[in-house]
């Protein structure tokens, strides 16, 4: 028997859509495989009455088939799906690390986000890495086509969630197919300030490099209480506001000594709509590991 934990991660950073993450130091998934004849999966956990228990609905149950390692597998939910924090794929990242220790693969880092990102296709109907790619290697990644790599930074965040959930499926279907040049220069420009931002620990270059036009308003349209969240976050010291993968989640950058008013300012700001949420104080984290074996 093999158990391991996977951060919860967000997704897009803004400027990065599709192509960047970070893990967050918490909350997080456990998983437990044990070798089986056939893949069986049983859910604990946060919001685990609403996600499929059928192997081929599930997203460890599809890690399992993709790597050909069927398994008895517990999944005790830390991450509330439907959030925006990369909660199907903290589970499909757990789940890749253990039945890889469990069946001795030796898979590189590669191929286990490439079956992990099989897991989130069942969800969304697009196989993106950009969640489990962090979940994996940990700290702040950027995938390709041709590759995942990771850079590893000292960045402290507040995540915000809503007391509501959004389908990542329904997000997507909201992103404009098509950009102008001046959108595409602004966005190359930020992702390009990000990057930066995240090589040297600076979360004024983050934050600034979080600014993109033409997804991120697509999103926060759907999430009742942003604007007023990100107001209030910014007010308190923010240095970027964004939404968090296909939300409802809002994710803040900032110096560490500011988490705790900008996650009350986040909360607030829900408040204000009437809209519950719970905010987490948090920093860019490790990848997945073996808890027991
Ligand atoms: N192991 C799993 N954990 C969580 N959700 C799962 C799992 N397997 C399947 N799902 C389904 O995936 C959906 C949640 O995934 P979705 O991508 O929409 O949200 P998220 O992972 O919290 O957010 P995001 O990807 O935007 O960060 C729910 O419909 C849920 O039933
Ligand atoms: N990049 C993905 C992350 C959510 O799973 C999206 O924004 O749709």
């Amino acid at each position: 028997m093999v158990t391991a934990w996977a951060p919860a991660t967000s997704a897009n950073l803004g400027s990065g859509f599709d192509t960047f993450g970070v893990a967050l130091d918490r909350p997080g998934d456990v998983v437990t495989v044990e070798r089986a004849e056939e893949t069986t999966i049983e859910m604990r956990g946060l919001g685990s009455e609403f996600i499929p228990e059928d192997p081929a609905k599930n997203t460890a149950g599809v890690v399992a088939a993709e790597l050909d390692a069927p398994a008895r597998i517990t999944i005790d939910k830390g991450v509330r799906p439907s959030s925006g924090l990369g909660s199907s794929a903290a589970s499909a990242a757990a789940a890749a690390v253990a039945l890889d220790d469990l069946y001795d693969l030796g898979l590189d880092d590669e191929t286990l986000v490439r079956a992990a990102a099989e897991g989130e296709a069942v969800v969304s109907g697009d196989a993106h890495a950009d969640n489990v790619a962090p979940s994996i290697l940990g700290g702040f990644t950027i995938v390709r086509e041709d590759g995942v790599f990771s850079v590893d930074t000292d960045l402290a965040l507040v995540a915000c969630l809503p007391d509501r959930v959004g389908s990542t499926r329904e997000a997507r279907d909201v992103v404009p197919q098509e950009t102008t040049l001046d959108e595409l220069v602004h966005t190359v420009g930020s992702a390009a300030t990000l990057v930066a931002g995240m090589y040297e620990n600076d979360p004024v270059r983050v934050g600034r490099g979080m600014d993109e036009r033409v997804v991120t308003p697509a999103r926060a349209a759907l999430i009742d209480g942003y604007d007023a969240a990100r107001e209030a976050a910014l007010d308190a010291g923010a240095t970027g506001v964004t939404v968090s993968g296909a939300g409802p989640s809002v994710l803040a950058v900032c110096y560490p000594g500011r988490r705790r008013d900008i996650a009350a300012a986040l909360t607030s700001g829900f408040d204000a709509e009437g809209i519950d949420a719970r905010a987490f104080q948090t920093r860019v984290g490790d990848g997945a590991y073996i808890l027991d074996r």
